[in-house]
């Protein structure tokens, strides 16, 4: 685990999103391809910043996946996609079939509908290790993507994707990969700007970490897990 830390949300977004397209570079450069896991919350759209005018990224060798989306309908501004397409997909020749998008209640009966179909499409990618670069937010109750603390859905075992309902975040419905799920890639970042969210990251860092209690401490990548904070999210360490 390594913590990289810029003084600034700004300079954070902005050192996060440029090692992105390193990263994604680098994958097409090893495997031809790069799957790129995204986040919603207040770090989802900077985290994407530079891809719009990054060179050297051949974009129809590019997937975008998400870690939870809201079970909300297509365009809501509550759902997770909506802001991604803002700061960089819509500006992004990536061939619409590789933005794996969670479906919403506008085409899928429910939330378990959903998730059922974002398995399917992630079982059916072909790749060991799967998702190159999983990228997280981190809520001041130190939840991730949507498996929140002491929140059951937290303990599904045997899963890809699941149904979350109750969130104590609203929306109250959503889709979120499983631990398990998100644990099969190479690197996870986790992003967290702000004074509000010192202690979650405290708790996260702290040794010993239960998941159960501090989901932010339960994923690792299988090469490498980075923390990206400002010094204010840094400042209970
Ligand atoms: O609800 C969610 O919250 C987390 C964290 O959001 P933030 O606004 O506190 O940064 C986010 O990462 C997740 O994708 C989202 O669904």
């Amino acid at each position: 685990m390594t913590i990289e830390q810029r003084a600034t949300k700004d300079e954070l977004g902005t050192a996060i999103s440029e090692k992105l397209v390193a990263e994604i570079v680098a994958a097409q450069h090893d495997r031809g391809v790069a799957h790129i896991v995204l986040t919603g919350g207040s770090m989802g759209g900077l985290s994407l910043q530079a891809l719009p005018g990054a060179t050297g990224i051949d974009w129809s060798a590019v997937h975008f996946w998400w870690g939870d989306e809201r079970f909300v309908p297509a365009g809501s501004p509550d759902r997770n996609d909506v802001e991604a397409d803002r700061a960089a997909l819509d500006a992004l020749p990536v061939p619409a079939q590789h933005v794996h998008r969670v479906a919403g209640p506008d085409t899928v009966p429910d939330a378990e509908s959903a998730a059922a179909a974002y398995s399917d499409a992630i079982r059916s990618t072909e790749g060991d290790g799967l998702f190159d670069v999983t990228m997280f937010g981190v809520g001041p109750d130190a939840h991730l993507a949507s498996l929140f603390p002491h929140h059951p859905a937290q303990r599904t075992e045997g899963a890809i994707a699941i149904a979350v309902h109750d969130s104590p975040k609203p929306p109250p419905d959503r889709v979120s990969l499983t631990f398990e799920c998100l644990g099969r890639s190479r690197t996870v970042w986790l992003m967290v700007a702000g004074a509000e969210k010192a202690d979650a990251v405290a708790a996260a860092l702290a040794p010993g970490a239960d998941r159960w209690d501090v989901p932010a401490s339960g994923v690792h990548g299988t090469e490498s897990t980075v923390w990206w904070l400002d010094d204010a999210a840094a400042s209970k360490l």
